[in-house]
């Protein structure tokens, strides 16, 4: 199975980053002396060492111009209080054109492969065994950060942001059904058109396979099983409601209410009783034929927003900022896209922008461990637009291909999460005037009707641009892609169906709508 997967385009005509000296940018009148602050302490930031290599170990932490203040009030969760989320005042934020290339990418082979990166660096911490999966990450990270708390501000503090070196990425590894995980093949030709896509291919017959515990599933497998849950759901409330029934008024209605319970939305559940109505009013019809018609309005939904993600690097670093609320998957699936990227070849470079959460900034540090990505981090509390700006900084110092960010889901209070936001975007665009080139938002699937809210937030907050669904495995509520799909007509770069890293895939409309739908 070979699906397009990510493609880079250079755009024409326009000017490169380095163009626009930072001295230039600092001059331009901003209202914010928040933001005037982070461009008065780029005297600190220029004593910064040049190069991601040559940044020393006890490197003097560069003091935060953040003001950061013990929490006065309660924590907002905005995943538990729905109720507050549509109170949040928009904030107009640039928006990101992104060119949208349909999906006849060329397969990888057909295209000239540019060997792997260098190794940055040197692992800081070679002797470390770097945890595999995302719950023993997150117990190393929690560890960490409890064991030693006072610790916390002095090492953490020291590494003020300073990349830390990661090992070199690895080649992806085969799985046992023999066939080659996904690969990202970057490529830079001397034409200004560069794709990148992603093949899955048969492996050689004569290469040895990896011993495996157990089958390794296909994609496919992985999604139907993930949605299990969904489609077991919906498929019983369909049976019962066409068990020796013509499709009639009432059944129509039933079927309405049962697609809405299923998170898909009145839109698509109008969609669907509609193109039943349409062709089978007064007939019997069994619920083998309901499936496949709801899987074919379904995959129309999803279609127009199953976009691969693309990466301008005409503008290097290409930056992707990663929003969402906490607890949705931001920083795990940071980790499973720099996998991706660095298996494919790109230098990615990561920034702890989570500041609020010692936790997610360890977190952080482990997937750049894993993924050969170094992280850009600074102590707890610290100022999240200083810390992208020196983030953007460095990865443009090493000609990093893409910088991702990650940031705080949750904060003091709403104003607070907002405002921090709203100012990051804006710092970046005083570096790049198109950075954020990608605002990625992460959503639980878990949270069902919630998640629609929470797009409708941070496209406002940080001007969103595309959605990665996480947790789509083992839920029940798998069907809110299909209502946020339909309402946001936001790109879908990727869904997540478990924690490990190769758990993040690119999302195909026609794959997802028949799991859901289970149709073969
Ligand atoms: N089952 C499953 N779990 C996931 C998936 N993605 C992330 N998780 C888990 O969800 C939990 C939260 O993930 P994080 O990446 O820490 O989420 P976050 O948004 O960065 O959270 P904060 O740092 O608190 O803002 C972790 O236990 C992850 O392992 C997924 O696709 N499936």
């Amino acid at each position: 199975m070979a699906l397009g997967f990510i493609k880079k385009i250079f755009s024409f005509g326009k000017k490169e980053v380095e163009e626009v000296p930072v001295e230039e940018t600092s001059t331009v009148p901003d209202t914010s002396p928040t933001v005037e602050q982070i461009y008065e302490d780029t005297t600190a930031q220029e004593a910064l060492p040049d190069t991601v290599e040559t940044v020393p170990a006890a490197a003097e932490p560069v003091e935060s111009q953040a003001t950061y203040s013990e929490p006065e009030s309660v924590l907002v969760d905005l995943a538990q209080e729905p109720e507050i989320l549509p109170e949040i005042e928009p904030v107009i934020v640039e928006q990101v054109e992104i060119e949208i290339v349909p999906a006849e990418s060329p397969r990888a082979e057909e295209i000239p492969t540019a060997p792997l990166p260098e190794a940055i660096a040197e692992p800081a911490e070679a002797d470390v065994a770097v945890p595999e999966t995302v719950p023993e990450i997150e117990a190393a990270a929690q560890e960490r950060s409890e064991a030693a708390p006072e610790a916390l501000e002095s090492p953490m503090g020291e590494r003020v942001a300073e990349p830390v070196a990661a090992p070199t990425p690895k080649a992806p590894a085969a799985d046992a059904a023999g066939q080659v995980e996904p690969v990202l093949v970057p490529v830079k030709p001397a034409s200004s058109k560069v794709t990148v896509t992603r093949t899955v291919e048969e492996k050689p017959a004569d290469e040895p396979l990896p011993v495996a515990p157990e089958k390794r599933l296909t994609w496919f497998e992985r999604l139907r099983k993930g949605l299990f849950r969904s489609s077991q759901q919906l498929g019983d409330s369909i049976g019962s409601i066409f068990t020796k029934r013509k499709l009639d008024e009432d059944t129509l209605q039933d079927l309405e209410d049962v697609l809405i319970q299923a998170d898909l939305g009145m839109e698509t559940a109008i969609r669907i009783t509609d193109a039943l109505s349409a062709t089978r009013y007064g007939k019997d019809i069994s619920t083998e034929e309901v499936r496949t018609i709801m899987a074919s309005e379904i995959e129309k939904v999803l279609g127009p927003v199953a976009k691969p993600l693309e990466l301008d690097l005409s503008h290097k670093p290409h930056v992707i900022l990663v929003v969402g609320v906490n607890g949705t998957g931001k920083t795990t699936t940071i980790g499973k896209l720099a996998a991706k990227l660095t298996a494919g070849g790109l230098n990615v470079m990561l920034a702890a922008g989570d500041t609020f959460r010692a936790a997610a900034i360890e977190q952080l540090h482990i997937w750049g461990k894993r993924t050969g990505a170094p992280v850009v981090s600074s102590k707890i509390g610290a100022d999240a637009a200083g810390l992208a700006f020196d983030a953007w900084k460095q990865a443009k110092e090493a000609g990093s291909d893409v910088l991702i960010i990650d940031t705080a889901g949750r904060l003091q209070n709403r104003a607070e999460l907002m405002d921090e936001l709203a100012k990051i975007v804006r710092v970046l665009g005083k570096n790049d005037p198109e950075a954020p080139h990608t605002v990625l938002q992460t959503l639980d699937a878990t949270t069902g009707q919630n998640a629609l809210n929470q797009v409708e937030i941070f496209r406002n907050i940080a001007g969103v641009n595309g959605l990665v669904m996480t947790k789509l495995d083992g839920t029940a509520r798998g069907g809110i892609l299909v209502a946020i799909s339909a309402k946001h007509k936001l790109p879908v770069y990727f869904i997540g169906v478990g924690e490990q890293v190769d758990d993040l895939e690119p999302f195909a409309a026609r794959d997802f709508a028949k799991a859901i739908a289970g149709v073969a």
